[in-house]
């Protein structure tokens, strides 16, 4: 199996290298920057679960290559439409293509340009991030990838999967139904890289504060709401659930979100928060999450401003 992993960051850098390291045939798809960092540190995981370093194969979009069997997309949601044009060349009539992303409409993008059958569906939960050096540094235990079928006509293609991922360093598990994983894992980022954002902490001080905690209820609420008008069956039945997950989560944690601000980095702002209210009218009563939207907004003008 030939895998193009798009995007050598915090998750494609992850897994991707950890698929290397198991001795699976892996490429990256990197600008000319990040192409340049790999050549003279190669790839390097700092990771609880054992560091690792090793050159890796790259491509920069235009060099030739033939098409993957799998790609692997872990880019930002803001370079999604750029990534698209980039990794078109690579992408043959046999490709199936994972995508980690957090959110859902990067889903509906990419069946609209490769296709209801190549789009498999997939998401992670782990808690890296590129430091200063460009290496690939985990901060907790979790290091989970799930993947399934989008389409009846994907179950017979997930075998190949378990044969890549079997022996890998990382928690890989196929899902019998990825489209409820997805929207599990949406409920719970939007909420959780909402409200670190808004508040600027991990999410401890957040529920120890008694009006933090009311926040955060409050936003989930709106949340849910939201994403209900887009799935009216299934966003309610995951409602208790991922608020366990919500007031379980390790104190210290902090979202990737927070994490970018931390770093003056962009955020997927309308990718995560603002697709939602996108679902609702202007009257809907969603003030927490319109709140979010608002401060992410201000954190990106700030940016410009800056630059
Ligand atoms: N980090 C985390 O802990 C988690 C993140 N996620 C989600 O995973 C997704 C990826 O996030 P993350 O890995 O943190 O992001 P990063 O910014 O760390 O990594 C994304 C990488 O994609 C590269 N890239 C962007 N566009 C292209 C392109 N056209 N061609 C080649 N490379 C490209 C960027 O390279 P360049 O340097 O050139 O810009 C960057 O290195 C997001 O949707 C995020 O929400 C999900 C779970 C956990
Ligand atoms: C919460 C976490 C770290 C879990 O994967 C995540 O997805 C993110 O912060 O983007």
């Amino acid at each position: 199996m030939r895998i193009l992993v798009v995007g050598a960051g915090a998750v494609g850098g992850y897994f991707g290298g950890r698929l290397a390291e198991a001795g699976r045939d892996v490429t990256f798809l990197v600008r000319e920057r990040r192409r340049q960092e790999l050549k003279e540190r190669g790839l390097v995981i700092r990771s609880v679960h054992g560091d690792w370093r090793e050159a890796v194969s790259t491509v920069v979009s235009g060099e030739a290559a033939d098409p993957f069997d799998l790609v692997l997309l872990a880019v930002k949601a803001y370079y999604l439409e750029a990534s698209i044009r980039d990794l078109e060349p690579y992408i043959g009539e046999e490709t199936r293509i994972l995508p980690l992303l957090n959110g859902v409409i990067h889903l509906d993008r990419l069946r609209e340009v490769f296709g209801e059958e190549r789009v498999l569906g997939g998401l992670c939960f782990i808690e890296t991030t590129l430091n200063a050096q460009g290496e690939v540094e985990q901060y907790s235990e979790r290091h989970d990838l799930f993947y399934g079928a989008l389409t009846d006509g994907q179950q017979k293609w997930l075998h190949r999967l378990d044969e890549t991922f079997a022996g890998v360093r990382a928690e890989v598990r196929r899902s019998d139904d990825i489209r409820r994983e997805v929207w599990k894992k949406y409920l719970f980022i939007a909420t959780f890289s909402g409200i670190t954002s808004l508040m600027g902490s991990a999410i401890g001080p957040v529920r120890e504060t008694a009006s933090g905690l009311a926040s955060l209820s409050r936003l989930f609420s709106d949340i849910v709401t939201a994403a209900s008008v887009r799935e009216p069956e299934l966003v309610p039945s995951l409602r208790e659930e991922v608020w366990r997950t919500l007031v379980e989560l390790e104190p210290s944690m902090k979202s990737s979100m927070l994490r970018d601000m931390e770093k003056g980095t962009a955020v997927e702002v309308d990718h995560l928060h603002g697709s939602l209210l996108d679902l609702t009218g202007p009257d809907t009563d969603l003030s927490l999450l319109r709140a979010v939207v608002a401060r992410l907004k201000v954190y990106e003008t700030v940016r410009r401003m800056d630059k």
